[in-house]
């Protein structure tokens, strides 16, 4: 039987949707959402991606500005500029697109990011609240995962959920969320021994390595949830995920593509970030 799919496109749309009404009511009571990105340097896939979430804000009627600095750029001066938006009463969120250029220290900058605007989550304090279960930014990525899996209407309590890669960004806080929703949780990376049979038992199998068609259909357990985290770039132009789709499709019950699935929730879910912290003055 084939995997229905589980399209971020179109879940992501209905976010939008909604998110743009709730603009449109804080709007009313003279408060306009706000967000800045900061993109140091000219790398071509962060200037796609902060095109795009510069887009979504506008069109939900958020107010956006991007703040593009030269690759040159200081330590000092960049930390200048958070602590400007720090303080900018129209700035509710502030994202740095990751990764820095390497002479800059992306530990202190997102430090010195404001915790109550720290819209990406990846803020110790933020992290931290993740980690022992209280409210807060959650990382837009595996927030978007888990909103994919809920809209499986799946029960995650008691499910045994594998997630491949231990990034601070995916792998770590997705691993706490699942534990949170009560699944049982095991976490792979690159000295896992066994890895094809850790992804074998996997009711929920989160994709998130960064290899292109890393997981093949014979790794994946009849009838699981598949989310595919991975964006890889192909040399003919196309865009693949970590798990070859063709294959995995004939096998689990729930699939996410790649164009198409987790890529678009990420930016849906720094929306409502965004929201969350213009809401919440
Ligand atoms: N501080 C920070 N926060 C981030 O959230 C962040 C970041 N840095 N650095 C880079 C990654 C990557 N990222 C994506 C967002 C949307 C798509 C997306 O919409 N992808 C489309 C396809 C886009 C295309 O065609 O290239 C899709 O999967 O359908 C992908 C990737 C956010 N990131």
């Amino acid at each position: 039987m084939e995997a229905k799919l589980i399209s971020g496109k179109e879940i992501s749309q209905k976010i939008r949707t909604e998110i743009k009404e709730k603009v449109q009511a804080l709007k009313a009571n003279g408060v306009i959402p706000g967000l800045a990105v900061v993109l140091v340097g000219e790398d071509p896939a962060s200037k796609v991606y902060v095109a795009s979430k510069e887009k979504a804000c506008t069109e939900v009627g958020m107010h956006s500005e991007i703040h593009r600095i030269s690759e040159s750029t200081s330590q000092n001066e960049l930390i200048d500029l958070i602590d400007k938006l720090n303080k900018d009463s129209k700035i509710h969120g502030i994202l740095v697109q990751l990764p820095l250029p390497k002479h800059l220290d992306e530990k202190e900058v997102i430090l010195k990011i404001s915790p109550e605007k720290d819209v990406d989550g990846f803020h110790p304090i933020n992290t931290g609240k993740l980690l022992v279960g209280e409210k807060t930014f959650e990382a837009c990525t595996p927030k978007g995962c888990m909103r994919l899996i809920k809209e499986t209407g799946i029960e995650i309590a008691g499910k045994k959920a594998v997630v491949v890669g231990r990034s601070n960004i995916v792998g770590k806080p997705i691993a706490l969320m699942l534990l949170a929703q009560n699944a049982t949780v095991t976490i792979c990376h690159s000295k896992t021994k066994n890895l094809s049979e850790e992804i074998k038992a996997a009711d929920i199998l989160i994709a998130a390595i960064g290899k292109p068609n890393f997981i093949t259909a014979e790794m994946i357990k009849p009838g699981a949830i598949v989310i595919d985290v991975g964006i890889n770039r192909l040399e003919n132009g196309k865009l693949t995920g970590d798990v070859e789709f063709e294959g995995a499709k004939e096998v689990a019950s729930f699939i996410t593509p790649v164009p198409g699935g987790v890529g678009p929730m990420t930016i849906a879910m720094l929306l409502e970030n965004t929201l969350e912290a213009a809401q919440s003055i």
